[in-house]
């Protein structure tokens, strides 16, 4: 679904930061992102998103190289992948509802079409009750849920989410990891880029570990 081989990426003229990647993430898989502070993990995470492209070496994403994918193509390209930001990226004069609900809206979608799978969407991340809700007002726990479901309201076929628990005590850092796991189960394939060696610890996924730009992958 998403195959890297030597990909490196620099940023401007600057040195590599990511060198010699190579590795595939297949449909329905889940696997954690982690590494020391600066090795490079949200820049991977904004190249898997294709906010960067590769500064050598070939990338694939659904099966198109992105080296030549066309302009045109790349917002539906990026529709299948639902991205959690590690700082929420919420407006703040939306409601959570309209947070959720924006992606389809600026698709262009006729509101009454999504307004149940938004609703739902918000039951299962726990965020029912505080739809009419502005961020301002929103724990840092509940800013995470919406950024979630608004990551998740496009159906994408993979989910970024970058330091997703950062933010939030040991219970709601359980309660993200089992929405992820349940998630991963009806089809979609997560990344988490973490830090927290007990989130990891507790369920037997892949470790891709980037050590200063180069990735090494465990068990
Ligand atoms: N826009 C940018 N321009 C130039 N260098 C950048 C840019 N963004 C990040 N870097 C550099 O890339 C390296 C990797 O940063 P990155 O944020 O990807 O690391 P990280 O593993 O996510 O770190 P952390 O765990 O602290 O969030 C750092 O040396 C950083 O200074």
């Amino acid at each position: 679904m998403i195959t890297l081989e030597n990909v490196g990426l620099r940023y401007g003229n600057g040195p590599e930061i990511l060198r010699d990647l190579s590795f595939q993430i297949p449909p329905r898989s889940f696997q954690f992102l982690t590494g020391p502070s600066g090795a490079g993990k949200t820049t991977l995470m904004r190249l898997l998103s294709l906010s960067l492209t590769p500064s050598r070496g070939f990338m694939s994403l659904f099966g198109s190289d992105v080296s030549t994918l066309a302009h045109k193509d790349i917002p539906a390209m990026r529709r299948r992948i639902g991205v959690v930001f590690q700082d929420f990226r919420l407006l703040d004069h939306l409601s959570t509802y309209d947070n959720v609900a924006l992606p389809l809206r600026i698709q262009g979608r006729d509101p009454a079409s999504y307004r149940n799978d938004v609703g739902e969407l918000l039951k299962w991340v726990g965020l029912a009750d505080r739809k009419h809700a502005f961020p301002p007002v929103l724990s840092g726990g509940e800013k995470q849920r919406v950024a979630i479901a608004r990551a998740l309201i496009t159906q994408p076929d993979v989910l970024l989410a970058d330091e997703p628990t950062g933010n939030v005590d040991p219970p709601m850092a359980q309660r993200l990891l089992r929405l992820f796991l349940e998630l991963n189960r009806l089809g979609t394939s997560v990344i988490i880029a973490t830090h927290d060696i007990n989130l990891m610890d507790q369920i037997d996924a892949r470790r891709l570990i980037l050590f200063d730009g180069h990735l090494e992958t465990s068990p």
